[in-house]
This record gives structure tokens, C-alpha cells and sequence, in this order.
């Protein structure tokens, strides 16, 4: 990442047209190098996100022994070590901004017969750590954190883990991964039961390494000691990514945008959903299966919009993808509610705070809410708004100022290259009148 700052300032522009594609799937690129990782033989990855997030997991590895040759545009090769092949790293491991990397690993590496430091960057070290200790602390792993849970976290790995059925007290993709990365060093089975669906990519992708798991209703289980066999990994492009540019041209008159060969998971479409039911023209062109996950071709046309009262189960399904949600409901007509999602509180920064904050400053009625978010549709007008280094802070208000009467300013926007590099360059090129200029 540069330490230099620098801001997004938006002049409007659109319509967005033509076809697009936006980098690979964050969570899928993810798992992609842990599971490499730990597979006996050669695993090939196309189509991986180069982001920051992703790459910190790589380095994770690399530190603990794994070759891998690349990334080069999209494609990565890994010679796994095997699920007992990992080394000690000569020092802690540094998981920049992402709690994908710091929550999967500690699971991996309460399996280990060593210790390691895990630590990240002022935002990572704000976000609670208690939710993966408990769990590994139960199978016998120990793990010291700061203060209240939060990184950095010292994890003195045990060899021999004990498993465990785990029920999650809350709906959360991490939690579940990270105890079944778990299991896979443990004695007997491991089963996790979710309150609500979340992303599934870590199963899915347990059964295309060959790795046996069980699944009956909300209980995932897998048995310790088996074995991860090296495959062939083609990574969709991120429906995280792609959700800001589906409201930007849901909002921006005579719009009308394919963004190419997404990743439409049923566990990862709740944007879809909840954007369809405001009144979004969205269809899925070409819809497809890619190495164990749906994919398809999305189209989305310009529409009018209508609040709506998002339905709670659909909270875990588009956590994500709120902040850009936000924007689609502040270009509503009446009023869109939002409840059951607190979780939208630890992630790189409070997105209910932050998103209310930056919309009032732009003159939208949204009132956060301590689970949500009460948005009245309104015009947007122009102003400067703070990022707060969250990502997709940026991005969703790149998109508001698409639409706005004025221009907008947006400060510290570093992050987006987490997961999204060349975002400036790609909603350019698809119509929005960005520049990236020294932060102030
Ligand atoms: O498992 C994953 O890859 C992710 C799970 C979600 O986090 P939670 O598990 O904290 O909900 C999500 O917000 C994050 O961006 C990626
Ligand atoms: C919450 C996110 O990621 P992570 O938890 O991996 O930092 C995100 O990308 O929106």
C-alpha cells in the first residue's frame, strides 16, 4: 500500500455503458491460496484478485514455506506443502487490512506445533478477535490477545486439536472457516451450525480439493486427518466489487452495463435480491457453473427505485455490499429500512456510522440506527465526505457522486486496492468522471 493519501474527486458523468469486468472474487481468491497451501501437489489459480487483502494471505504463506509462482495477471501456481508441511515464520505475520486473512489463519494455525503473531493495520487491530478465540480456545488451541480480543493475536498453535460441534452466535463466514480450518487438524469430527446462511466457499471449495464434508441443513461437519489434493482454481469475477457499479447504473439515467462472468453464489446474491426488489432491471445473462461455482453475465438497466424494508435474512447473504445499497436507497423514491445488521458495525470501519455521516453531508436523510439504517430517497448534492480507509466506503461514494449535483470529494481512498485495484481506471473507462488526486 502507499503511504501517500490521495482522494477521489467525482464530476458526475455516466451513463455507464457497455460490458465490464471487475476483479476476482475476494473470498474465493482467499481460500484459493490457504487450500493450495495445505494440498499435497500443485494447485493453479486463474482469474485471482491481486488485491491487498489477498496478497497479504499469500505472503502469510510464503513466510510459512509454500512456493508459489506469480501472481501474474490473474494466474497463480502453488506447490502445497501438505496439511503438516507448514514452518514456523522467522517473524509475525502482518495481515494488513483484512479479516478474512487474520480470522482464517488463526484456525490454520491453532493447528500447528508452533506459534506465530498475527497483526494487521490500525483497522484490523479495531476489529474483535474474541469471536475465532473462543471456538480454537475450545479445541485446544490458546491464543493472547490485546485488549477486549482485538489483534494483535499470538496463537500457540497445538497439534493436537480436539473437535468440536460449534453453534455460531452470529451469522459469520469467517467464524465457520476458521473452525473448520480448524477441524482439519483435529481429533474427530468438527461441525458448525449457523443461525442464518453465509458464504459457503470454503465448503465448496473443501469438496474440490477432494476433502470429505458433510452438510445437513445449518451443520457443516468435517473430520481431522485427511488429505487436500492440489486442483484447478478459476476465480469469478467479485459480486462485492461488481455491486458498486450495479447501483451506479441502476441510478444514472439511460444506463445500461453487462458486467461480465460474476460469481452469483446463492449465498453471495443477496444485492440482487434486495436491488430487484427496489425496482432494479437486473438479469443474469448466461448463467453457468466454473469449477464448483455459479457464474453468470450481469445485465442491469437504469430503473426507478422505491424504498424498501430489506428483509433480515437477506442481511447475511449482501453484507458486504451495504454501503453501496445505501446509495441505491438515498436515489429512492420514500423510505428504505434496514434492520438485524450490527455486524455492519466491526468491519473495516463502522459502515452504519460512516455511511450515514457521508450521506448527511451530501444532504440525504439517512439515520443510522443501532442495527441499521433509515434512508428517505432525496436528491444528492456535492460536498466532501471521508472514507474512514474503509474500501468500499470509497467506492459506494464514488458512485453517489455519479449522480450528484455537485461534485464530490472523497478522503484517503489508499484502500480501495485491498480489493479492488484499478478501480479508478475501470469506472472511468465505464463512464463515471473520477480523478485521483494528492489527499488533502
Ligand atoms: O468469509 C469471508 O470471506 C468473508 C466473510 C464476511 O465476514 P464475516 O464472516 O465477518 O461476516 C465478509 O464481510 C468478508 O468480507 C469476507
Ligand atoms: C469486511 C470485509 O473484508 P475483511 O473482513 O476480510 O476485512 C470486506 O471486504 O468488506
Amino acid at each position: 500500500m502507499t503511504d501517500r493519501k490521495i482522494d477521489y474527486l467525482v464530476h458526475g458523468g455516466g451513463p455507464l455503458r457497455g460490458r465490464i469486468r471487475v476483479p476476482g472474487d475476494k473470498s474465493i481468491s482467499h481460500r484459493a491460496v490457504m487450500f493450495g497451501a495445505l494440498a499435497e501437489g500443485e494447485t493453479r489459480v486463474t482469474g485471482l484478485l491481486e488485491g491487498e487483502d489477498v496478497l497479504a494471505t499469500l505472503g502469510a504463506f510464503r513466510a510459512m514455506g509454500m512456493r508459489a509462482e506469480g501472481p501474474a495477471d490473474g494466474q497463480l501456481l502453488i506447490h502445497g506443502v501438505g496439511l503438516r508441511g507448514l514452518r514456523a515464520p522467522a517473524e509475525a505475520i502482518d495481515c494488513g487490512n483484512s479479516g478474512t486473512s487474520m480470522r482464517l489463519l488463526a484456525g490454520i494455525l491453532s493447528g500447528q506445533p508452533f506459534s506465530t503473531t498475527l497483526t494487521g493495520d490500525a483497522s484490523l487491530r479495531r476489529r474483535p478477535m474474541n469471536r475465532v478465540i473462543t471456538p480454537l480456545s475450545e479445541m485446544g488451541s490458546r491464543i493472547e490477545a490485546a485488549e477486549n480480543g482485538r489483534p494483535p493475536l499470538q496463537v500457540h498453535g497445538n497439534a493436537q486439536l480436539r473437535g468440536i460441534h460449534y453453534a455460531l452466535p452470529v451469522a459469520s463466514a469467517q467464524v465457520k472457516s476458521a473452525v473448520l480450518l480448524a477441524g482439519l487438524f483435529a481429533d474427530g469430527e468438527t461441525c458448525v451450525t449457523e443461525p442464518a446462511p453465509t458464504r459457503d466457499h470454503t465448503e465448496r471449495m473443501l469438496h474440490g480439493f477432494g476433502y470429505p464434508i458433510r452438510r445437513e441443513g445449518q451443520t457443516v461437519c468435517l473430520r481431522g486427518g485427511g488429505r487436500l489434493h492440489g486442483t484447478t482454481i478459476q476465480v469469478p469475477a467479485d459480486i462485492s466489487s461488481a455491486a458498486f457499479f450495479m447501483v451506479g447504473a441502476l441510478i444514472c439515467p439511460d444506463s445500461d452495463l453487462v458486467l461480465e462472468h460474476v460469481g452469483v453464489n446463492p449465498t453471495r446474491t443477496g444485492i440482487i435480491e434486495i436491488l430487484t426488489r427496489m425496482g432494479g432491471r437486473i438479469d443474469l445473462l448466461n448463467l453457468r457453473e466454473v469449477g464448483g461455482e455459479p457464474v453468470a453475465d450481469i445485465h442491469v438497466r437504469s430503473s426507478r427505485l422505491t424504498g424498501i424494508r430489506i428483509p433480515e435474512k437477506l442481511v447475511p447473504l449482501a453484507i458486504d455490499e451495504f454501503p453501496a445499497i445505501f446509495v441505491a436507497a438515498a436515489c429512492a423514491e420514500g423510505e428504505t429500512v434496514l434492520t438485524g445488521a450490527e455486524e455492519l458495525r466491526v468491519k473495516e470501519s463502522d459502515r452504519i456510522a460512516v455511511m450515514a455521516d457521508g450521506l448527511q453531508r451530501l444532504g440525504v436523510d439517512a439515520r443510522p440506527t443501532a442495527d441499521g439504517m433509515v434512508i428517505r430517497g432525496g436528491p444528492i448534492g456535492g460536498g466532501e465526505v471521508e472514507s474512514h480507509t474503509d474500501h468500499r466506503i470509497a467506492m459506494a461514494f464514488s458512485m453517489a457522486g455519479l449522480v450528484a449535483r455537485e461534485p464530490v470529494r472523497i478522503h484517503d481512498c489508499r484502500h480501495v486496492a485491498t480489493s479492488f485495484p484499478g478501480y479508478a481506471e475501470l469506472a472511468r473507462s465505464a463512464g463515471l468522471s473520477l480523478s485521483v488526486e494528492e489527499g488533502r
